[in-house]
This record gives structure tokens, C-alpha cells and sequence, in this order.
């Protein structure tokens, strides 16, 4: 269908500019201060929080907590609705990742692996919510990273324990969900715990979701939600990624003790009261491929967003992106170019090498080598906080050149993706997307542009 087109440096420079475009209309809708922003309104005494009111009136004080990387913006715009009503307020965010706030205390803490200063922060959080009473409002901003930035463990658990169980439940695989049921059941604040513990308080929780699915219990080990997961399913991930003697002793009598009724199960669904708690997911992954969508049809893309639930293995799953990509220019279905396909997720990188890379740019360089051979098309592959893998980059371009441009620059494509060693090709290509910390953090995207046979979208 598309095979008479060629492929120009302009054509490629141009698909690369509408893709960057599109990544960072979507960026711009999954901002947390805009999503907080939309999502509250407040008249008055009376607080609309999309479809719930609350009477400020009759509350005595109003407490705020969090933690996540994002939560310093959705404090701020918090702090904006309601500064004058927090009495007080504390939140654990990454190191760095802090802004100027007014009513509201800021720990920094250590993100991936849980610090004594994320610690400290969950012990300050817990000993405040524990103090209001049925008059009080406690809000609570929960946002991706806030597991590690809020560990408090069980008492038979030391912090270097677990830390050195989430250091091997981060390398062994698991899912995020798997890696969150085994938190939530070493954790005195996760799993449900800090609402219980905040009870008979209202409590308001804002979400900015960075799970497959947006599962309230899931997000940041789900501090305020019924936990759906049991000592039971601790046990078989435990199984499942042969686990057993990797984990420190204690955490593993403790998982044991549970499953065996000798350890307090975390909150459920029908063993707690959940009146007084009103959980929100402010903004996630699926309202960044509907602002994605939008900006496509501007330029003169169909856009096609195929899910905003992409997991699996990386280099597959890309492959499988390409696949469709080209069935698009080739066949014109399952919708005749041109076409922005869309998705969002977060797929699963089994590192190889010693090399350098994320799972965007593994992504972007897998997708490469499946349209060497393929009319003009362009990819971008990107993180939507800015920062993939251990690299100053959000992802990376690919295009059906970049394997020809990078063997005339002396370097195997092939070779970069057996080594997970994507970032040093990207680099020397210049394909390689810098945004910087962007404040938001709503999994990955990926933007695969397909023009029409002449080269153009419909614009
Ligand atoms: O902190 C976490 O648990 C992850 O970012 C998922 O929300």
C-alpha cells in the first residue's frame, strides 16, 4: 500500500516532531496539580471532589499526608483549595523531588530501596492520623514510588530486612501487583492499615495511578484501600519466583505466621468498615492516551489506542507493535494510514547484559530491527516521568533507519539489544527523547506514527 513512499531525513525529522508533540500532550493532561485541579472544586465551606461533597463546616481540622514521587505538585495543588484550612500536614517524597509548600511538612526519602528517613516519615504520618477524630478530615496523595517512601515494617521486621526483601522482589520479576501483596503484608501503614488507623476520620485519598489496571489497592501498596490480596498469595509468589531463600529469615516466619492465622490479616473488603474512607484516582494512564488521541486527530493521525494495559516482556511485546504498524501501512488495516497507534502500560525488561538502557529505549531499539525493511514510520517509546531505566533519557525514537544509521556509526543493533545497551546507540544516533523529570508519573507510552502513502498525515 505504502511501498512507493521514501523514506527522507525531512519525512523521518517531521514524524519524529508529531510524535514528541503527542507524548507531550499527554504529559500535559496527567499533570498532578491539573488533575487535582479538575477533579476538586471548592465553594465556600463546600468541597466538590467529582462525584462527592463535603461540608467543610462541620469539620473540626483538616490533617494531609502522602507519599509518592509526584506528590509534592498534588500537595501544591491542594494547598491552592485549601491552605487555609490544614492544620497540619506531612509528605514523603524522593529525594530532590521537593517543592516550596506552605501548611505542609516534606520528608525526602530513599526510592527504590526504602531509607530510615522514609521511616521516620511513615511513623510521623502514622502517629498523626491516629490522633483525629470523627470530626477531622485526613487527605491523603498517594502517587507511583509512595510503597518505598512509606516503609514502616511489621514489628518482627527490621528496616534492613526489608529493604534487602524489596531489593530482591524489584530484580526476580514480579509484577507490580505480586511485588506490592508481599509489602502490603510486611507493612504496619500499607495494605489498608493507615485508613484503619485513621478511623472514625473522613479520609479523602488522591490517587495519580502508575498500575496497570489503576487498582486503588495496588497503587503505592494501597494505604487507604481494602487489600485484595492474602498471606496465601504472599506465600506463592514466594514459590513462583523461588524466592524462599533469598528473603531474610524473619520475613519469611512472618509470611508463614500469617498464612497460618497466627498474624493479623490486612484489612479486606468485608472484614473492616470503609465508610469513612472515599478513594479517587485523580489521573493514569488512560486519560494520557485520550489527550495522546486528541493531539493525533489534530495533526491528521487516525488514532488507533490499542490498550492502556500493555505488559509482558519487552522485546515481544515491541515486536508485536511493529507487527501492527506495518499491517497499517501495508494492508491499511485495521485502519488505513495515516494512523497514530497508541499504548500505555509497562512492559518487563529481562535484563542480559552489563549494558545501559530502560525499558523504553529496549523497546524502541526491539521495535527497530522488526522494520528495517518497512516504509516511513516513526516510534517513540518513552516513560511518562521523564526518567527511563538509570538514564537521563524518557525513552527514545525509532525509525526504519536506525539500524542502517547506527552500522554506519560502527554499531550493532542487534548486538545493543542482546546486551541491554540500547541508551549508548540512541545517544550516538541523537534519537534519544530528554524531557527531564516531568512532575507526573503514569507508566509508559508509545506513539508508533504511520503516514499516509504521500508522505503525509491529513493536516
Ligand atoms: O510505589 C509503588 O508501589 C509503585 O510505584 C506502584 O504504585
Amino acid at each position: 500500500m505504502n511501498s512507493a513512499m521514501t523514506i527522507t531525513d525531512a519525512l523521518i525529522d517531521r514524524l519524529k516532531r508529531d510524535a514528541e508533540l503527542v507524548f507531550r500532550a499527554a504529559l500535559a493532561a496527567v499533570d498532578p496539580a491539573q488533575a487535582i485541579a479538575r477533579c476538586c472544586r471548592r465553594q465556600g465551606d463546600q468541597l466538590h471532589i467529582q462525584d462527592r461533597d463535603f461540608d467543610l463546616s462541620r469539620i473540626r481540622r483538616v490533617l494531609l499526608v502522602g507519599a509518592g514521587k509526584a506528590t509534592a505538585a498534588m500537595a501544591r495543588a491542594v494547598e491552592c483549595l485549601l491552605g487555609d484550612r490544614i492544620d497540619q500536614g506531612l509528605i514523603s517524597v524522593k529525594y530532590g523531588h521537593t517543592l516550596h509548600l506552605a501548611h505542609i511538612d516534606t520528608m525526602e526519602a530513599g526510592h527504590p530501596l526504602p531509607d530510615a528517613n522514609g521511616m521516620q516519615a511513615a511513623q510521623r504520618i502514622l502517629a498523626m492520623v491516629q490522633q483525629a477524630r470523627s470530626d477531622d478530615l485526613v487527605i491523603v496523595l498517594i502517587s507511583g514510588g509512595g510503597s518505598a517512601l512509606l516503609p514502616l515494617p511489621v514489628q518482627t521486621v527490621t528496616l534492613a530486612q526489608k529493604v534487602a526483601a524489596t531489593d530482591q522482589l524489584l530484580r526476580c520479576g514480579a509484577t507490580i501487583h505480586e511485588i506490592n501483596a508481599l509489602r502490603k503484608h510486611l507493612s504496619a501503614i500499607k495494605g489498608g492499615r493507615l485508613a484503619q488507623a485513621a478511623a472514625p476520620a473522613s479520609i479523602i485519598t488522591l490517587m495519580l495511578s502508575d498500575v496497570v489496571g489503576d487498582q486503588p489497592d495496588v497503587i503505592a501498596s494501597g494505604p487507604t484501600a481494602p487489600d485484595g490480596s492474602t498471606y496465601g498469595d504472599c506465600l506463592d509468589i514466594v514459590r513462583r519466583y523461588d524466592l524462599g531463600a533469598r528473603l531474610p529469615s524473619s520475613v519469611r516466619e512472618h509470611l508463614a505466621a500469617g498464612a497460618a492465622g497466627r498474624r493479623e490479616e490486612t484489612p479486606k473488603v468485608n472484614t473492616h468498615a470503609w465508610d469513612h474512607v472515599y478513594n479517587r484516582i485523580v489521573a493514569g494512564n488512560g486519560m494520557a492516551l485520550q489527550a495522546a488521541a486528541q493531539t493525533a486527530r489534530g495533526l491528521g493521525y487516525r488514532p488507533l489506542v490499542l490498550t492502556s494495559r500493555l505488559e509482558g516482556e519487552t522485546r515481544t511485546v515491541a515486536r508485536v507493535h511493529a507487527a501492527i504498524a506495518r499491517q497499517v501501512t501495508d494492508t491499511g488495516e485495521p485502519a488505513p494510514p495515516p494512523v497514530c497507534i497508541l499504548s500505555g502500560g509497562e512492559t518487563t525488561v529481562v535484563v542480559k547484559g552489563e549494558g545501559r538502557g530502560g525499558r523504553n529505549q529496549e523497546f524502541a531499539l526491539a521495535a527497530a530491527l522488526a522494520m528495517t525493511d518497512a516504509p516511513a514510520m516513526v516510534l517513540l517509546a518513552a516513560g511518562t516521568d521523564g526518567s527511563d531505566g538509570p538514564t537521563d533519557a524518557a525513552g527514545a525514537f525509532a525509525d526504519p533507519t536506525t539500524v542502517r544509521r547506527a552500522a554506519q556509526a560502527g554499531m550493532d543493533a542487534r548486538r545493543h539489544l542482546m546486551d541491554s545497551d540500547a541508551y549508548p546507540l540512541f545517544d550516538r544516533l541523537g534519537d534519544l527523547l530528554r524531557t527531564g523529570p516531568t512532575g507526573t508519573n503514569v507508566m509508559d507510552l508509545n506513539i508508533f506514527l504511520c503516514p499516509a502513502a504521500h508522505g503525509g498525515s491529513r493536516r
